[in-house]
């Protein structure tokens, strides 16, 4: 899984036992956002308890999303907001979803840089019918328009597989976030 190579600090196999340890309520409560606006995917990953490290989480989730039907893949990827899009600018982004766009810049954009993004989002999304989705804490805005012109000339096919794989690199990330939040919280509460 692609997974492995996000060049972050790498959590031990001792740090997935804060997340053993939650109960359904908890867990849901804490990994609802790790597919963005999607508490199913940590609903239905909880009874693969226990787990024995961060990456056998992320790959429960991972085949999760691989066994949904095209629809569900696409309604995944819909749930995401646009990168850039009117959400950022009217500050109404889930607090992952600001600091992910936040690291890649986008919220300093030019005005030029703002239309080619909203232009290029709005004829992805007619062609695909569904959103541009791409992991920006490991992009630049450059990289992110570069993104949106290659890969509209995809198929939908392709799309769907390189959406969805952006999607498991974002979970991926979130996932480590909610790890060191939740020992910080344990480490506090000692
Ligand atoms: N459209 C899209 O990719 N959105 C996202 N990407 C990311 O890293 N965070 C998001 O909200």
């Amino acid at each position: 899984m692609q997974v492995l190579s996000v060049k972050m600090a790498q959590p031990t196999t001792r740090q997935v036992e804060v997340l053993n340890k939650l109960n359904f309520e908890e867990f849901v409560e804490k990994l609802g956002n790790i597919v963005e606006k999607s508490p199913m995917v940590a609903a239905a990953v909880w009874s693969k308890r226990p787990f024995c490290s961060l990456q056998d989480v992320h790959k429960a989730i991972g085949d999760f999303i691989d066994g949904l039907p095209i629809y569900g893949k696409e309604g995944l990827l819909r749930c995401f907001p646009d990168l850039a899009g009117k959400l950022t600018r009217e500050g109404r982004l889930s607090a992952d979803s600001t600091g992910e766009q936040r690291s890649a810049g986008l919220f300093d954009l030019t005005t030029e840089e703002q239309t080619n993004i909203a232009r290029l989002n709005s004829r992805y999304k007619e062609k695909f019918g569904f959103r541009f989705v791409l992991c920006a804490r490991l992009n630049k805005k450059d990289a992110i328009l570069a993104g949106l012109k290659t890969r509209i000339n995809n198929s939908k096919d392709e799309e769907i597989k390189t959406g969805i794989g952006e999607a498991k690199k974002i979970c991926w990330l979130r996932l480590v976030d909610v790890v060191q939040r939740e020992r910080v919280g344990v480490i506090a509460n000692l």
